[in-house]
């Protein structure tokens, strides 16, 4: 996993990190006054190449985000463009490269006032950038709610006003933009909701800050994107055959059988080079009628745990999945506890997922403390919430005293925690899935259409992380790879999706993967 760590373009920097990487730019050599005046040709240019000629209104700051506002109000006015800018803020306290810009600008400056949206067909948000310590108030929180009474396109300038970049979170009200042009690096808060759905089309401008600036700093967390991964996915060689490739157990519920054949199917999609569906014997029939490629193991009603803890000794059973469709009900919780306990005692990579997660709702440490080897959990915000009930709007999140009273813990921090606490690979899953490792390490997927929003989804995830976990990816790269892959078939497939289709159209996705990535 070392090399991830080199590769600087799916990084992304909070706002702390971001002004970390601009102060060493400066130290490096570059002026912060020609860091301003590149963001703020890269917002013109890109308002010049998605808008025709048109009235447009730019809002400034008190702040540097204000500074590259006065800069693209001066390139497009230059280009002949109208513009108007009105400013809030206060002159002497604004930044020397700021100041600077402010007094280029040849235009009147005018103070927020609504009446300004009147004649504007276009505004370019340069209010808050990085800097935003709480939610909009007086003048440019009535700004916000004219721009989306009105619904007048907006361009933002690095976050629209009142998103925290770090986190997604919305502070107050926020006009949406179509544009966001932001600098260097994209931030956390461009990937997670609802910030990324108030962000519209996202432009990364390169701006002159140098990538080994990067060097110096620990940085954690990466948009997910097979150039992480694919040096480790583990492509079947021609020299192998199915043992090389793993053996997967799948333990199977009673009731609903529908979840684990999923699970299953995924798994031998993906490439484990045998899959065992572990199943109570009562519904072994119905299991074993509809699998083919699986092979489907009888438990004994009475001895259940007892039986799976016997198949695992098999040292060929070198993985293993529990969760989708083991059951909650009544003395099937204590079942499905069993045998996630049994699965654990292994030390064998498991994935735990949907029940196996459910189960432990009123004693999470008893997981937590069971998880010694690889494990995966991957459970939604309602099974995520059953085990760690405590990372709420209360969490620390290391931000102002402000921001805690105003924003949930964020999601990329909560699943950072979660890590930590149980020792698993922890897959929040969503349109904004997070991967985080318990080494600190974190990935934002975000390449998943809402269609996967669909019945047994999640099962072939679990299933994905599963085939790659038996070929011996480590855990954290086998999630990261198996959440991309599943949002990629979702794109294939579109809409009308529905789970069954993410097995059978996964050899097509993994064509054109191997096609751009992988070179024999
Ligand atoms: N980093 C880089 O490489 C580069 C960065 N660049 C640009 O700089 C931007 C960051 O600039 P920035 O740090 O000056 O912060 P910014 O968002 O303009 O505002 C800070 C001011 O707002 C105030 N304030 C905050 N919230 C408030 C509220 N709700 N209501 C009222 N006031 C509020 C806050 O006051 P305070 O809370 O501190 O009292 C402070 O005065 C960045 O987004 C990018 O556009 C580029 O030029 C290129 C190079
Ligand atoms: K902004």
């Amino acid at each position: 996993m070392a090399h991830m760590y080199k590769q600087h373009s799916q990084i992304l920097l909070t706002t702390n990190e971001m002004g970390k990487a601009d102060s060493a730019a400066v130290v490096a050599g570059v002026p912060a006054m020609e860091l301003m005046a590149a963001a703020g040709k890269a917002v013109a240019d890109a308002v010049l190449g998605r808008w025709s000629r048109c009235s447009v209104l730019v809002l400034c700051g008190p702040g540097n985000n204000g500074g590259d506002g006065f800069v693209v109000s001066q390139l497009l006015l230059s280009a002949g463009w109208p513009v108007r800018l009105a400013f809030w803020g206060s002159v002497e306290k604004l930044s020397p490269e700021a100041a600077h810009f402010y007094y280029a600008w040849q235009g009147e400056v005018e103070a927020y006032s609504v009446d300004l949206l009147e004649q504007t067909d276009l505004v370019i948000d340069a209010m808050f950038g990085a800097g935003l310590t709480h939610a909009l108030e007086d003048k440019a929180r009535d700004m916000v709610d004219g721009i989306i009474e009105r619904k007048i396109p907006v361009c933002a300038i690095d976050v629209p006003s009142g998103v925290d970049g770090t986190t997604g979170a919305a502070l107050g009200n926020v006009a949406p933009a179509e544009l966001t042009v932001t600098f260097f690096r994209q931030k956390p808060g461009h990937l997670l909701f609802p910030g990324r759905g108030l962000c519209g089309k996202l432009v990364v401008a390169d701006i002159g800050i140098p990538d080994p600036v990067l060097d110096e700093l620990n940085l954690q967390t990466w948009e997910n994107s097979p150039e992480l991964w694919c040096r480790d996915y583990p492509w079947p060689r021609s020299e192998e055959h199915k043992f090389h490739r793993g053996h997967a157990v799948v333990y199977g519920g009673e009731n609903i059988t529908g979840a684990s054949r999923l699970t299953a199917r995924g798994a031998m999609r993906i490439g484990a080079g045998l899959v065992s569906l572990a199943v109570p014997i009562k519904a072994w029939a119905i299991y074993a009628t509809a699998m083919t490629s699986v092979m489907v193991v009888k438990l004994e009603q009475s001895q259940e745990a007892e039986d799976f803890e016997e198949l695992l000794l098999d040292p060929r059973h070198n993985v293993i999945a529990v969760g989708p469709g083991a059951g909650l009900a009544g003395f099937e919780r204590i079942r499905t506890r069993k045998i996630v306990l049994a699965a654990l005692a292994t030390n064998r990579p498991t994935v735990l997922d949907a029940d196996a997660l459910s189960a432990f709702a009123d004693d999470p440490k008893i997981l937590f403390d069971a998880i010694n080897g690889p494990c995966v959990m991957t459970p939604h915000e309602g099974e995520f919430a059953r085990l760690f009930p405590t990372f709420n709007e209360s969490t620390d999140i290391n931000k102002s005293p402000d921001i805690n009273e105003q924003c949930v813990a964020d999601k990329l921090t909560r699943t950072r925690l979660a890590a930590k606490l149980s020792g698993a690979v922890v897959v929040l899953k969503g349109a904004d899935t997070v991967i985080a490792s318990p080494d600190g390490r974190a990935i934002i997927n975000s390449n998943a259409p809402a269609d996967l929003a669909t019945g047994g989804s999640g099962d072939v995830l679990a299933g994905f992380i599963v085939g790659l976990l038996a070929q011996g990816m480590l855990p954290f790269d086998a999630a990261a790879a198996a959440v991309w892959l599943h949002g990629e078939v979702g794109n294939e497939v579109g809409i009308g999706l529905i789970a069954d289709d993410l097995p059978n159209h996964l050899p097509k996705v993994l064509s054109a993967f191997k096609r751009q990535y992988f070179s024999d």
